[in-house]
């Protein structure tokens, strides 16, 4: 979820590579990496993907965008202080403004029906995401939504970045560009020394808990691609 982001989110400070979310990461290892270098983003990347598959897969993801959505307003809620509240709720903006508009425009170029943009049968992968997300939303401390959050958001930074990508498709190009731009990368770099800084507060049991969270997301992202290439 990208965009012009740098005016609304409050200046963060450059993550680096000792903090919460790098533990949380390295630890997290083989799944990133598989995330990261999936052969559906290589695919992405260089201009191969077929319809068939992206149409899938952005079925699919219009639907986890909707919990993701509602796990951000969850966010908005148990944020710990009012600026942390600002950058969320400015990252809200762009995933109902340009992001919306892109699903709906990649819709009506690969000849999405309705019934799949509004009520699409979901794959189990989905589901599974979805269950998380949900159940993260509704039992989880504000350090367990950041660390969902922030494996959704990195990891999509990470593959949308490892490559220079010019696809003729505006429906890959734009996708590619929304997780790759200035304004993405500082909304990253916000939730990484967000998670960070509210890491710094926990006790053992608790960074326990969200380490076994930041790895069951980064399995489910890793499946959600998938499902879509296998
Ligand atoms: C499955 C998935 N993960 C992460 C993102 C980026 O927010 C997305 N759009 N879809």
């Amino acid at each position: 979820m990208g965009g012009e982001r740098e005016e609304e989110v409050v200046a963060a400070t450059s993550p680096g590579t000792t903090g919460f979310s790098s533990w949380l990461r390295a630890r997290s290892e083989p799944d990133w990496t598989a995330v990261v270098e999936h052969p559906f983003t290589d695919a992405l990347l260089d201009g191969s993907m077929p319809d068939e598959y992206m149409s899938s897969y952005l079925v699919q993801d219009y639907q986890f965008v909707d919990d993701f959505l509602a796990l951000l307003g969850a966010a908005v809620a148990k944020a710990d202080r009012y600026s942390s509240r600002l950058a969320l709720a400015g990252s809200i903006t762009v995933v109902t403004s340009e992001e919306n508009t892109y699903f709906q425009r990649a819709f009506d170029a690969l000849g999405i029906p309705e019934s799949d943009r509004v009520d699409p049968e979901l794959d189990p992968a989905t589901v599974v995401f979805r269950d998380l997300m949900r159940d993260t939303r509704d039992n989880g401390g504000y350090a367990e939504v950041l660390t969902v959050l922030t494996v959704a958001e990195w990891t999509y930074l990470e593959w949308a970045g490892r490559a220079p990508a010019k696809p003729d498709s505006f429906v890959h190009a734009e996708w590619i560009a929304l997780h790759s731009n200035p304004g993405f990368q500082s909304w990253v770099a916000w939730l990484r020394s967000e998670l960070d800084r509210v890491g710094e507060g926990l006790d053992e049991r608790e960074r326990a808990r969200c380490l076994r969270l930041f790895q069951q997301a980064t399995k489910c992202e890793l499946d959600f691609f998938t499902a879509h290439w296998d």
